[in-house]
């Protein structure tokens, strides 16, 4: 992800859907019926199903039961059983019509089971359901990830990312850092310019250390309050400090003026890192422990500067 997070759905994309059916005419016959809702797209096995929803990632899947190699609840079960693919709606579209088929179906994650032969106007109506609650499932995902006032990630993304990221280095032996950052004298800002320019601030600052983050993987949050965190993976000590120097000088460079600051007559960030390569006997709450505390070595040496541990 990002580190601004987009919490609208962004223009009204067309969904896709992934059609999967051993049969050609019943492809042909339901990709018809659904061509005025989304995209569709086909598969004729239980193989090229689950590689094309993988590499697709459609956002419904209307799977036949009965097919040649891998059959339907098969694949059904293999989709949720991947983290990438087990968000995906999964309908079964079949001949099948013994309740005991239709309840292992949605036992085993379907959202729906639809019996051929089927009313084209109903299965349109009912994909076309679906795909609304996708999207604003979709849509509840991404504002759950994202800070209400800055736009930026927040903690719960933070967390999740650190996560990932931590088993991800582990695996490769490679090095992760943690950037902590705390806005100085932010509550002698809000008493002296009031909260809503102290948002405003906190707002200017988010964009700012964003920004200044660059390109590759990496996330910044919000962290709470006037806190904010950073990860950044296959960073040694010397290149977090140097990220951690431009993001403290992108602050500087707002020149937003602090007139009860006691370090800067203008706002100043004050940041501690730490970096590590994931192993036994450390988590990724160890690591940011380390940065928590080069964050207070940080202000008790005078605020507005960086200082990393390794
Ligand atoms: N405007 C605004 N203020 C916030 C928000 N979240 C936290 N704060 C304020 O941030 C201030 C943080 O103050 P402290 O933790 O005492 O730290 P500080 O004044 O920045 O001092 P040092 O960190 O020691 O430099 C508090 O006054 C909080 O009310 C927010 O969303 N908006």
């Amino acid at each position: 992800m990002s580190d601004i997070v987009d919490p609208s759905c962004g223009p009204a994309t067309r969904q896709t859907v992934l059609i999967v059916d051993d049969l050609p005419v019943n492809l042909a016959f339901v990709a018809g019926v659904l061509e005025a809702e989304c995209e569709v797209i086909a598969a004729s096995d239980g193989t090229s199903a689950l590689r094309l929803a993988a590499e697709a990632l459609p956002d419904l899947i209307l799977l036949d039961v009965r097919m040649p190699g891998i059959g339907g609840f098969e694949v059904c079960r293999r989709l949720k059983a991947s983290a990438l693919t087990a968000p995906i709606p999964v309908i079964f579209l079949t001949s099948l019509s013994d309740p005991d088929d239709e309840a292992e179906g949605l036992e085993i994650g379907a959202i729906d089971y639809i019996v051929k032969p089927f009313n084209a106007p109903v299965l349109r109506a009912r994909v076309r359901n679906h795909l609304r609650l996708a999207r604003q499932h979709e849509l509840l995902e991404r504002m759950a990830q994202c800070d209400g006032l800055t736009g930026i990630a927040n903690w719960r993304a933070f967390d999740a990312f650190l996560e990932r990221q931590w088993r991800h280095q582990e695996r490769l032996r490679r090095p992760l850092a943690v950037l902590m950052m705390d806005v100085d004298h932010f509550k002698a800002y809000n008493d002296a310019l009031g909260h809503l320019n102290g948002d405003r601030c906190l707002r200017q600052i988010a964009r700012a250390v964003a920004d200044a983050r660059l390109r590759g993987p990496g996330l910044v949050a919000r962290f709470g309050g006037e806190e904010f965190a950073c990860v950044l993976p296959d960073i040694d000590a010397g290149a977090a400090l140097h990220v951690g120097e431009r993001m403290r000088e992108a602050v500087e460079a707002l020149r937003i003026p602090h007139p009860a600051s006691s370090t800067a007559p203008r706002v100043t960030l004050s940041i501690g890192g730490a970096t590590a390569i994931p192993g036994p006997g450390l988590d990724a709450g160890a690591l940011l422990e380390m940065a928590d505390e080069a964050l207070y070595a940080a202000k008790r040496a005078g605020r507005d500067r960086v200082v990393i541990r390794t």
